[in-house]
């Protein structure tokens, strides 16, 4: 059998810890390069030694060292770390797995751009539970769109940077889409002072950080005499990592095209 030449972006992150973690676990999967970002103390360390055992890959700062062996890069790490990596595999033919939230629209754009010299995955959440998730919503949605008012709420860590977060974002998406509204019309990412009542057709975010919290997501159907609540919550970030996994799996037969974990998953 051979094996999915993987590297790892953001080698030293949170996630990119999970992501070592996982391929170096897998069967099916090598450690083929790590990248971080220059002037980290990991640059020239070996990318697994925080797990005890090291896996003879030095964390590299120069896409060229990092990527040499990859067949695949899994990115999760920041929008502007992310397009300047997705260039540089673009060119190359290397596939990308991207986790990394927080795009604008004209990064969204770049990732749809490179999409069509590259195989790519790109989605706010990797986990099973929450792609599901997002097709209850669907469901829902649909049965809940008079009389009852949209809300999503979204806690996460103390070190996230964006907010709401992308799986929030896709939640609304989600939702808009299935009742036929257009979420840049009918978010509302704030609330404060005098606000007058709730506008109907409204979908609002409600933002928590703190602590540890790896990421819940819930949303609230609230109507009159009852409200519908939907949510996930993540206790590990093993989810994300195997997830990632799969869509490395799920690319490897593609050459180029831009791909969600709802595809990867066959839902
Ligand atoms: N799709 C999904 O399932 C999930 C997505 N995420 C997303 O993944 C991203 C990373 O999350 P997390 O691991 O918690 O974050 P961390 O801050 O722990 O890790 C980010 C890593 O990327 C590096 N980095 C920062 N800026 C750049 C840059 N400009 N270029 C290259 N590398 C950079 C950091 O280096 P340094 O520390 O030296 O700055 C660090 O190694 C976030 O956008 C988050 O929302 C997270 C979990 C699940
Ligand atoms: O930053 C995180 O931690 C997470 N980010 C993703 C997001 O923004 O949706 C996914 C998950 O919720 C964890």
């Amino acid at each position: 059998m051979s094996q999915l030449k993987i590297a790892i972006a953001g080698a030293s992150g949170r996630m990119g810890r999970m992501l070592i973690e996982t391929v170096q676990n897998a069967d099916d999967a090598v450690l083929a390069g790590a990248l971080d970002v220059p002037g980290s103390p990991s640059i020239g360390t070996d990318a697994a030694a925080f797990l005890g055992k090291p896996a003879n890959v030095a964390i590299e700062s120069e896409l060229a060292a990092g990527l040499a062996n990859a067949e695949f890069l899994i990115d999760f790490t920041r929008p502007e770390g992310t397009l300047k990596h997705l260039e540089y595999c673009a060119a190359h033919g290397i596939k990308v797995i991207i986790g990394t939230t927080g795009f604008d629209d004209a990064g969204k754009a770049a990732i749809a751009a490179a999409a069509e010299k590259t195989a790519i995955v790109f989605a706010p959440n990797m986990s099973v539970g929450v792609n599901v998730t997002m097709k209850l919503l669907q469901m829902a949605a649909k049965n809940f769109s008079h009389g009852y008012d949209i809300e999503i709420i979204e806690a996460h860590h103390r070190h996230k940077v964006d907010a709401p977060s992308g799986t929030a974002l896709k939640m609304g998406e989600v939702i808009a889409e299935s009742i036929g509204r257009d979420l840049k019309d009918v978010a509302v990412y704030a609330r404060e002072g005098v606000t007058g009542e709730r506008d109907p057709s409204s979908i609002g975010f409600a933002t928590i950080r703190g602590g540890d919290i790896v990421g819940d997501h819930t949303v609230l159907f609230a109507g009159i005499g009852e409200r519908i609540e939907i949510s996930h919550k993540s206790s590990s970030r093993m989810s994300y990592a195997q997830g990632s996994l799969r869509a490395a799996r799920f690319l490897a037969d593609k050459k180029t095209g831009l791909y969600d974990m709802q595809a990867v998953l066959g839902l």
